[in-house]
């Protein structure tokens, strides 16, 4: 009999009132009714609520295959994706795997190594990954919904070219994965067209929902981690978390409490862990909760700490610092390794008393004291453990913290499948970047950008007053502009020089009124600091 993901919510009752809690019970049942009866706002991306009893098992075999190929034919599997269609993977993928994988002597390696990429837009990351990759077989597994996002497009434009120089065009078709949508979208075209093998992301899962389709899958199997038990985690947790009732429902209890915290000002979550193969647990967690909740001028944020490590540099805040803070704290009953604590003869560092101590115990005492000094200082503790690091138990906690999400969204009043607020920034990068269609928002941004500045270079104060650069340059040059210099290049300062600006653009009128009459010496645009 499998044991169970404990969630223990007694550090928090001190904070929340007997009624408080009673009252959040009928929410929750209708949070409950919105999200199986799919009648919620987002009711067409639930598709994640059954996926564990539901997937397409022909595809679950592809994925088998798919990850033995690699495994046989490559040394290293790049995942190029953003968001969700990368956090998940490298969520499960830094729990049950080696801390440091990717360096150990291949001897002690029985899978290729993975590196994610395609998560930004750094030119320093991809060729440092590069210079990784030299003499190596590489596969490449490009995952995106929409197919469309820049960061993976360009890094798969930069690895695709990678490999063809490597293998030539049909080679390397052999070695690159996609996964995207069914029919739709530009990564599909293109895997049509090139006959790459492709992996599908359902309509109704949204990305930050998707770990336990294709897109989390083919990493994970590649890793040689255990994808039946994760997916049979995950069943076994739908089938726990599906009571309506809220005295036996701990996924719902989680959503209940940090509804509750919510509404007396708690709206800073820490996702905190012990062990540092959790980080990236709390980014996939972070995204799901952030993009989920963070709406409608609404939401808890969802931030992480890393302890013992970050109680050296947050701990002050979070013990004394504004009460706006609530902590869930992960843990894991039993360390998959432990370490004994060494004597020292000369005890330099006094800790001799910790002699014979397994390091696991510890950490244990660690986090003990640590939440009764963080309930001292009014941050309210949750607590989620899980007995093992297994692929079980991780397949569970994925499925426990999906439902309390989208059953925390309904009790916030948010549609929390959605995620409009992510288009805003995007919109601006292409305008600014020239994309066609959006020359009208280019000039208006470019202008606020100039606006928004305190220091020019000489392009820039050209544009900003719509003249000539050789014109800025020769007046810099004759000392009527002051500027000065930084490296090879003269800067305004915009603020300083503001009140002269126009007069710059005055200087300019009267060279163009008085084109053959010199420009009166009296006139001098140099000022005071
Ligand atoms: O899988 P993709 O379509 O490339 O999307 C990747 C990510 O980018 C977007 O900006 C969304 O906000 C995320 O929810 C998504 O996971």
């Amino acid at each position: 009999m499998n044991k169970t993901i404990r969630f223990d919510y007694a550090n928090a009752r001190a904070f929340v009132k007997q009624h408080e809690w009673e009252q959040l019970a009928p929410a929750i049942e209708i949070a409950h009714q919105m999200l199986h009866s799919r009648t919620g706002p987002g009711k067409d991306y639930l598709g994640w609520v059954d996926w564990p009893e539901q997937y397409d098992r022909d595809e679950y075999e592809r994925i088998r295959q798919a990850s033995a190929r690699i495994q046989s034919d490559s040394d290293v599997l790049l995942v190029i994706g953003i968001g969700g269609s990368y956090l998940g993977a490298k969520a499960v993928l830094d729990i049950l795997g080696h801390s440091f994988y990717n360096l150990l002597p291949k001897s002690k390696r029985r899978f290729p190594e993975i590196y994610f990429v395609g998560n930004n837009i750094s030119p320093i990351y991809i060729s440092h990954l590069m210079d990784v990759l030299e003499g190596k077989n590489v596969s490449v597994n490009v995952i995106s919904k929409s197919g469309t996002t820049t960061e993976p497009a360009i890094a798969f434009r930069l690895f695709r070219e990678w490999l063809e120089k490597k293998y030539g065009r049909e080679k390397a078709k052999k070695r690159i994965y996609i996964t995207t949508d069914k029919q739709r979208g530009a990564l599909k075209k293109l895997a049509d067209d090139e006959g790459y093998e492709c992996f599908v992301i359902p309509d109704d899962i949204g990305g930050r929902y998707s770990v336990l389709t294709a897109v989390g899958l083919l990493p994970i199997a590649v890793s040689g981690a255990n994808m039946d038990a994760l997916m049979q985690g995950a069943r076994d947790a739908r089938e726990r978390y599906m009571v309506m009732d809220l005295s036996d429902n701990p996924c719902y209890q989680y959503a209940a409490i940090r509804n509750a915290l919510y509404r007396k000002g708690k709206t800073v979550e820490l996702l905190v862990s012990y062990e540092p193969q959790f980080r990236y647990f709390a980014e996939w967690w972070k995204q799901l909760f952030g993009e989920s909740e963070g709406k409608d001028g609404k939401g808890i944020f969802p931030a992480s700490a890393e302890f013992s490590t970050d109680l050296h540099s947050l701990g002050q805040y979070i013990q004394d610092g504004m009460r706006h803070l609530f902590e869930t704290v992960l843990s894991v009953r039993k360390p998959a390794v432990d370490l004994t604590v060494q004597e020292d003869p000369a005890d330099v560092d006094g800790l001799n008393f910790l002699t014979g101590k397994r390091m696991g115990y510890v950490n244990k005492k660690a986090f003990e004291g640590t939440v009764l000094a963080h309930v001292d200082g009014g941050v309210p503790n949750l607590l989620v453990e899980i007995p093992e690091a297994t692929a079980y138990y991780l397949g569970g906690l994925i499925y426990f913290f999906e439902k309390a999400c989208g059953i925390s969204g309904y009790l916030l009043g948010v549609n929390p499948f959605d995620q409009p607020g992510v288009e805003a920034y995007k919109a601006n990068m292409f305008a600014l970047l020239g994309k066609p269609g959006y020359e009208r928002q280019k000039a208006e941004l470019e202008a606020r950008l100039r606006e928004n500045k305190t220091y020019l270079t000489v392009e820039e104060t050209a544009a900003y007053l719509e003249l000539p650069e050789t014109f800025i340059m020769e007046k810099i040059k004759q000392g009527r502009i002051r500027a000065v210099h930084d490296g090879n290049e003269y800067i305004i300062n915009k603020e300083q020089f503001n009140h002269h600006l126009e007069e710059i653009r005055k200087l300019r009128e009267f060279e163009d009124a008085a084109r053959h009459e010199p420009i009166p010496e009296s006139y001098d645009v140099k000022d005071e600091d």
